[in-house]
């Protein structure tokens, strides 16, 4: 791997969904960041260490055109260096980077570009050090009955409701009664239908706490097993409430490892996360 010349990091996360964010504003730091370079920074023990990496880059230097009112894009790629549409918690930390640094007005939404399409930020309060919440626009449902999903270790297979938050989930409902722990580790990505989601998938497994309340533990598509994922969330509360035939505008709390987040869906089809975003640590590295 070659040596870049040191230029500067900041580390982050959102419900622990950690991240490592690197400043690009005119895309000449990094040119063309390569799934290496990512992987590099994303190592646990011989790197930074992440679930995935947020690159800060304006719109013009990298998507000119198609910002639609957007200065900022979110090239987010995942702990193995590939890339996904969307990271629900990592918008709310690149919206506290941009915040923390001048570069948007918190009293104001922010909208950020990304490769699932624009995504507004509204700031708790207008102040930059609140929680974000992130309208991620309307779920797709694709159907609840063709989809399964296979724990090898447990030998357990489960259907699961397809959503799309611009990225791929399957949702799975435990029995009542079930445990989270009662899924096993989740070392190894989840079998699913290659035919139903060619790209991969991001599992979430989800039990009941109560009214409009869950729990849930997700496997992503290209980092692993992780302590929380936003769009994870979305999908989880998007499924719950259609289980619950739930009247929109009602806040579901979602339960991950790392935190809790509340989704919201709207009566216009938009659904709205809310949760913390923290900025953690700065420097510079060569990595
Ligand atoms: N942790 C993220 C999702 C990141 C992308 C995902 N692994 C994928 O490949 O789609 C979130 O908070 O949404």
């Amino acid at each position: 791997m070659t040596t870049a010349a040191p230029y500067p990091f900041l580390k982050g996360h959102g419900t622990e969904n950690d991240f490592v964010v690197l400043p690009d504003p005119d895309g000449s730091v990094h040119g063309e960041l390569s799934a290496e370079r990512v992987r590099a920074l994303c190592d646990r023990r011989a790197g930074i260490g992440g679930d995935g990496v947020l690159r800060v880059i304006r719109v013009d230097a990298i998507e000119a055109g198609r910002g639609q009112g957007a200065e900022w894009f979110m090239d987010y790629r995942n702990h193995d260096g590939s890339l996904s549409e969307m990271c629900g918690n990592g918008v709310r930390v690149f919206g506290r980077y941009l915040a923390r640094e001048g570069l948007v007005d918190p009293t104001r939404p922010v909208p950020v570009a990304t490769r699932g399409g624009v995504k507004t930020l509204t700031f708790a309060g207008g102040a930059a050090d609140g929680k974000i919440t992130a309208d991620m626009g309307a779920p797709e449902v694709f159907g609840s009955s063709d989809v399964s999903v296979v724990v090898e270790g447990e030998k357990r297979t489960w259907p699961a409701v397809h959503i799309s938050m611009g990225n791929p989930h399957a949702v799975v409902f435990l029995d009542e009664g079930a445990s989270l722990a009662d899924v096993g580790p989740l070392h190894d990505a989840p079998l699913h239908d290659e035919g139903v989601y060619p790209d991969g998938v991001n599992v979430e497994f989800v039990v009941r706490r109560g009214p409009a309340h869950v729990a849930m533990r997700v496997h992503e598509r290209g980092a692993g097993e992780t302590r929380s994922c936003g769009t994870g969330a979305c999908a989880v509360m998007v499924a719950t409430a259609l289980a619950d035939d739930a009247g929109r505008g009602t806040p579901y709390r979602i339960d991950l490892p790392g935190g809790t987040l509340s989704v919201t869906w709207t009566d216009d089809d938009r659904i709205l996360m809310t949760g913390p975003a923290v900025l953690v640590a700065s420097g510079t590295t060569a990595l």
